[in-house]
């Protein structure tokens, strides 16, 4: 029985990850204890802001972590890089053998030398002797609470660093932020998709009733996503639109954090990926969206499908593998990954 198996041997794939969100909080300890002793923060210490253990935070208090502690935190290039080496280590000790990484630009000192930063970060930790096995992509997010000019921006970014690490292009932010600001990003995803064929589109959709009506969705299916998170607050015809897809779309789905943030009824047994991670018309991928809030890592996703869906050896590796075809990487990446994921 899938019980038994080693979730975290088993190579994965996490395309669902927010840098910020997957900082551990010893590494935001440590970049506290620096800039606590250089008189640099007058921040609380992250480990009372967020004590181990606590992961219970809902959508009312999850957003302001990051823009009233971790942003505060992590404010410049050391603690940027610092942050995103820690990220990439916990994410390799883990068993993940391929990451999209998605972080929202930040002016760090400029919105481009902060994703420049993070590419570094990710090379220098590609070129460790012997390497790991882990390879990392990024995508740029789009926070929805932001204006268009700022989103614009971001689809800038992805032109200046697509074919340098930066394969796609995410919709994401606060759920509560009204669907009518949405309408003014219609032009930058079909901008992205007219421009840059080949660049990932991956939206955040339906995560809150008020993010689910059929207005905010029809927009959302009418940039043509690739890939969709979250898919909880659904009406019957949004379903239909899904499974209708022309393109088999990819479903990132975070047990953990939907269940921490009480954002389904249920717990794990009530969670939609028993819904959908038979359906044929779409492919279903686990993602962590932020292990150092919700503490689950991707291994622990595995365990507890296999535990509350029971999925036996067979499709666990079937789930895992199944995340190949999703991915925003490339041929050459998916070669190496049908090479090294288990059969
Ligand atoms: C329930 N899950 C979620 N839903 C929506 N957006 C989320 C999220 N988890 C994280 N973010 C988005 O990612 C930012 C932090 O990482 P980066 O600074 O971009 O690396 C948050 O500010 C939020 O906008």
């Amino acid at each position: 029985m899938s019980r038994m198996m080693d979730f975290k041997a088993l190579p994965k794939i996490e395309l669902h990850a927010h840098l910020s969100g997957s900082i551990s909080r010893q590494c935001l300890h440590d970049v506290w204890v620096k800039k606590h002793q250089a008189g640099e923060t007058t921040l609380e210490d992250p480990l009372i802001q967020m004590p181990l253990g606590k992961h219970d935070y809902d959508l009312e208090t999850f957003f302001p972590l990051f823009s009233s502690y971790i942003y505060h935190l992590v404010n410049d290039p050391w603690s940027l890089r610092y942050t995103t080496l820690s990220v990439l280590a916990d994410f390799v000790a883990d068993g993940v053998v391929y990451l999209e990484l998605r972080t929202t630009p930040r002016a760090l000192p400029t919105h481009e030398e902060y994703v420049q930063a993070i590419l570094d970060a990710i090379a220098e930790f590609e070129a460790q002797v012997p390497p790991p096995k882990l390879r990392t992509k990024l995508i740029l997010s789009i926070d929805r609470r932001n204006p268009p000019a700022t989103a614009f921006s971001v689809l800038s970014l992805c032109r200046k660093f697509y074919g340098h690490g930066v394969v796609g292009l995410d919709l994401c932010g606060d759920p509560a932020s009204p669907t009518s600001l949405l309408h003014s990003f219609t032009p930058i995803f079909s901008a992205a998709r007219s421009s840059l064929p080949n660049l990932g589109i991956t939206l955040h959709f339906a995560e809150a009733s008020c993010s689910g009506t059929d207005q905010e969705l029809d927009l959302l299916l009418s940039w043509r996503p690739d890939r969709i998170g979250h898919v909880i607050h659904l009406s019957d015809k949004i379903r239909q639109r899904i499974k209708d897809c022309d393109k088999k779309i990819g479903l990132e789905l975070c047990l953990s954090c939907n269940v921490h943030a009480n954002m389904i009824t249920g717990g794990f047994e009530g969670h939609h990926f028993g819904e959908w991670w038979k359906v044929p018309e779409t492919i279903v991928t686990l993602g962590t969206d932020d292990v150092g809030v919700f503490g689950s890592p991707l291994s622990n996703e595995y365990a507890l499908v296999a535990k509350h869906f029971g999925l036996t050896q067979q499709e666990i590796c079937d789930l895992a593998r199944k995340g190949i075809d999703i991915i925003f990487g490339g041929d050459e990446e998916k070669e190496r990954l049908r090479k090294i994921m288990w059969t």
